[in-house]
């Protein structure tokens, strides 16, 4: 097969889903939940990690007026505000547009580091920053020039949430204000942030929740998620089996980094590279590892293509979806969950495979290299032309007789090629609130609306997807979310219209691919995985067979 979306045959993208992580390898996840210890005193110079060592627990200030302070913008600092800027100014996303400034403005390891911690760190954190700030601002914060509020907010951050002396923070930050906002604003970010250095972050969330008793708002505060987050997750929870007790859990595993998960893609790359250097083996599912920092693009295989970034909860759906035995009767479809870890293998040869929203390509690449492996091949199917470009990238470590690029909406395959594919991955747009740690901006961007807005383009997907998959066959409908409208019922809707389907135990199929055989996801015959239990993505699995 050849490629019709334009093959660069260059390294594919390593970023995943969305191509977080890689330079957030530095960031500490430090966010409104629990951290701000201080550490000895008397240095500010940054450790291995970027960060700053040390704020005691006293504040130091100089003296100095802030006018007599640096007016030079420290680098790193620089880098943190710009990013907040272009994610506020221009809709930018923090994993994209960090790297790049970084580049631009040539920061060595430790300030790179630095800069993730603080820009990740107070993107996060935002809305907490944000009430604390609200008590130390005279004015509403609406009325500040957003630039400012930029600048306090990785004051608020350096202060509270990374081991910067405070004297450091202030004058830092006020330098950076001079330097890039002007004069003007410098006395107020002093003055407010001064107070804000009064209460260490505990004593602040304290002070926030004194005498509230609404649950969803002390932990939107504590855990700085918005509030209709806070109730879209527990009710999540819920849907999918698990108690609502673990809302605290979840919403701080959000605020954590995440680790950067590698794949070596099945039959084409290896691992060995990687774990020589440092790199831990995955414990979830074969071929997978735990990167161990740095800069990726040292490793050969990396460059190649044929060890991939990608999280471990992708890999899991996507393998579970190629393991699926047709051959078996529906109830049998997926190994036995008393021997999981020996899950067989099905023949495959001659099998058309289907992924109907590829881009960026990151499950492409693995569902390519498993229908090599197994005489199969693999259409990816991408709207959007830069993001196809992504997926041939992505695919070209794969050999190209065995797979194929098609740019176009992916709710036309159904018709267009009805019943021809045996295995088909929808992993349909959604809200992204299973990824919200990847990305540290989008609590504060969504909105309910997203929810009930991609619903139908969902619904539509899916039903192209039941349409494209032949009798026997298995649809394999995936999201980065767990939020029941986005999953369940998507899924209980497609059910409902058509009488030749059936769910295959999804739980049990996750549980077939994955190296310990008891995952714990599935409940009513679909699976989710979450963040907090297995420090994966929020990835949501259903198997819908067409009965044959
Ligand atoms: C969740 S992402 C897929 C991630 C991908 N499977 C991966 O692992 O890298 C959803 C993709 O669906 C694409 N999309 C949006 N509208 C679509 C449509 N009408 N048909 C097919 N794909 C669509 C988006 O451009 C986006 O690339």
């Amino acid at each position: 097969m050849s490629s019709s979306g334009g093959n660069t045959g260059g390294q594919g993208s390593t970023g995943g889903r969305g191509g977080a992580g890689r330079n957030g390898q530095g960031s500490s996840g430090a966010s409104a939940g629990g951290r701000g210890k201080g550490g000895p005193r008397d240095t500010s110079r940054r450790n291995a990690k970027g960060r700053e060592r040390n704020r005691g627990p006293q504040r130091s200030f100089t003296e100095q007026a802030p006018s007599q302070r640096t007016r030079r913008a420290d680098p790193a600092r620089l880098v943190a505000f710009e990013v907040l800027r272009a994610v506020a100014e221009e809709d930018a996303y923090a994993n994209l547009v960090l790297p790049a400034r970084i580049r631009q403005h040539h920061l060595d390891k430790r300030d790179a580091g630095f800069a993730t911690e603080l820009s990740y760190g107070a993107l996060r954190s935002q809305g907490t920053y944000d009430a604390i700030l609200a008590r130390c601002v005279d004015r509403p914060l609406s009325q500040l020039d957003p630039a400012v509020l930029d600048a306090l907010r990785i004051g608020v951050h350096q202060l509270l949430a990374m081991r910067v002396p405070a004297h450091a923070a202030l004058d830092q930050t006020v330098g950076l204000a001079r330097a890039v906002i002007g004069a003007g604003p410098s006395a107020l970010i002093n003055a407010v942030l001064r107070k804000v250095s009064a209460r260490t972050l505990e004593e602040w969330l304290d002070l926030l929740v004194e005498g509230e008793t609404d649950q969803t708002k002390i932990a939107a505060l504590r855990f700085a998620h918005p509030e209709w987050i806070v109730r879209a997750m527990r009710q999540s929870l819920v849907a999918h089996g698990r108690p609502a007790t673990e809302i605290d859990s979840l919403l701080e595993a959000d605020n954590a980094a995440p680790v950067v998960n590698l794949v070596a893609l099945p039959g084409l790359g290896s691992l060995d590279e990687a774990l020589e250097s440092g790199a831990a083996p995955g414990e979830l599912v074969e071929g997978s590892a735990l990167s161990s920092g740095g800069d990726l693009g040292r490793l050969a295989s990396v460059r190649a293509g044929t060890t991939r970034v990608q999280d471990v909860g992708s890999q899991l759906v996507a393998r579970a979806l190629a393991a699926v035995d047709l051959g078996a009767a529906a109830g049998d479809a997926v190994a036995d969950r008393a021997a999981p870890a020996k899950a067989t293998v099905p023949s495959t040869a001659d099998e058309a495979w289907l992924d109907l929203c590829a881009g960026p390509g990151g499950k492409a690449a693995l569902l390519g290299a498993l229908a090599r492996q197994r005489g199969a091949t693999l259409l990816a199917n991408e709207p959007a032309p830069h993001r196809a470009k992504l997926v041939s990238q992505a695919l070209s470590a794969v050999p190209h007789d065995s797979w194929q690029v098609r740019t176009g909406d992916g709710r036309e395959v159904g018709t267009e090629q009805p019943e021809r594919y045996t295995r088909v991955l929808v992993d349909v747009p959604c809200t992204g609130l299973g990824a919200l740690r990847r990305r540290p901006e989008s609590r504060w961007r969504r909105s309910p609306k997203d929810i009930t807005d991609l619903g139908p383009l969902q619904r539509e997907l899916l039903a192209s997807a039941l349409a494209a998959v032949r009798p026997g066959g298995v649809v394999a409908y995936v999201t980065c979310s767990p939020h029941p409208a986005e999953t369940t019922a998507v899924v209980a809707d497609a059910l409902r219209k058509r009488d030749d389907l059936e769910l295959l135990d999804a739980g049990a199929a996750l549980d077939a691919v994955s190296l310990t055989g008891k995952l714990h996801a599935g409940h009513d015959m679909t699976a989710q995985l979450w963040p907090h239990i297995h420090h994966t993505d929020a990835m949501f699995l259903a198997l819908i067979k067409k009965k044959a």
